[in-house]
């Protein structure tokens, strides 16, 4: 293949194919041409990272470089680009922010005395979005918005590990509905949802930024309360239940002896320095809620 055609190749690339130097200039830009994943850069070559990137942007850029230049392996770094990263806007009217999937290979040769690397930009735009998404259904309650058992799984872990090594106190609760069947038997299925979806609005309410509410199973909830020994945690369930029955006030019955009202039993442990695995705390948690259920219900029971 002549020199002619390999240039017609490179032009034909998919995904822009940049040769930066060390000092962070553009030398030279193959392919990208399709408008519909990339602007055209073609007014880049020649300029340096920092007369159109932020200083933060153009740092970690050029740290990229000199790290592939160190490296023999291709290095691959996902990254994103938005309007305020630019200082002079090559594009009118960028929005939205652009993901992009870099791949950093240093090259042998030296353009004006000065090492260079190739970078391969790819817009991975599409995949990334449908990949949060997808996280995030994966780890969600459909019903509640609250987070999953399996999320639930992968945080405790996370939290035992941090008790562990900084002894910090950590709450872990169980909570059960009361009567939920009573609302489903009644009123129907649909206003039992309503009931749950109630309960975790109250959660979202009363939870601290750094807590977590996970739906553990149809009415049974789990909250971890990091930085929260089991006094305290006590007072915090005894203020969900409060609120909750609050905001719910549903009780049916013939007579007083009948009588069934929709709340709360909740069990309160914490992680304890003899625990050998996360989930000792949640079992813990789980036998102190069937005592508040086997004492009648609406009840915290702490150990
Ligand atoms: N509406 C609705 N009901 C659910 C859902 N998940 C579980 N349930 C119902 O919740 C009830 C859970 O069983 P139980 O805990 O024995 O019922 P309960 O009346 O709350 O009993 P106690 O916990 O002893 O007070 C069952 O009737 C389930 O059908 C849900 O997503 N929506």
């Amino acid at each position: 293949m002549d020199l002619k055609n390999m240039q017609a190749v490179l032009d034909a690339l998919p995904d822009p194919a940049f040769i930066l130097s060390k000092s962070g200039k553009y030398v030279a830009l193959f392919g990208g041409k399709d408008s519909r994943y990339y602007h055209d850069g073609s007014a880049l070559v020649g300029r340096l990272l920092s007369e159109v990137l932020n200083a933060s942007k153009t740092q970690y850029f050029i740290s990229k470089i000199e790290e592939a230049l160190h490296s023999k392996d291709m290095i691959v770094e996902e990254y994103a680009l938005k309007d305020e990263d630019f200082i002079a806007l090559p594009y009118e009217n960028e929005q939205e922010t652009i993901w992009y999937e870099g791949r950093i290979k240093s090259l042998d040769f030296l353009v004006e005395g000065e090492p260079v690397v190739l970078w391969v930009a790819t817009n991975i735009s599409k995949r990334y979005q449908l990949e949060t998404q997808l996280r995030f259904l994966s780890t969600t309650d459909e019903l509640t918005g609250l987070y999953n058992r399996r999320r639930l799984e992968k945080d405790l872990a996370v939290h035992f590990a941090n008790f562990k090594r900084y002894k910090s106190p950590t709450s872990v609760l169980m909570l059960d509905l009361d009567n939920l069947k009573m609302v489903n038997d009644l009123h129907g299925h649909p206003q039992g949802d309503e009931v749950i979806k109630t309960l975790s609005a109250v959660m979202h309410h009363e939870l601290r930024e750094m807590d977590a509410a996970y739906r553990y199973g149809g009415d049974e909830f789990v909250i971890i309360l990091p930085n929260t020994n089991v006094k305290q945690a006590e007072i915090f369930a005894n203020r969900l239940k409060s609120s909750f029955i609050a905001q719910m006030k549903l009780c049916q019955g013939a007579d007083s002896t009948t009588i069934q009202c929709v709340s709360a039993s909740i069990g309160v442990s914490a992680f304890e320095k003899s625990d050998t695995n996360e989930a000792d705390a949640l079992v813990r948690a789980d036998t102190l809620l069937y005592q508040a259920k086997n004492a009648g219900k609406d009840a915290v029971r702490l150990g």
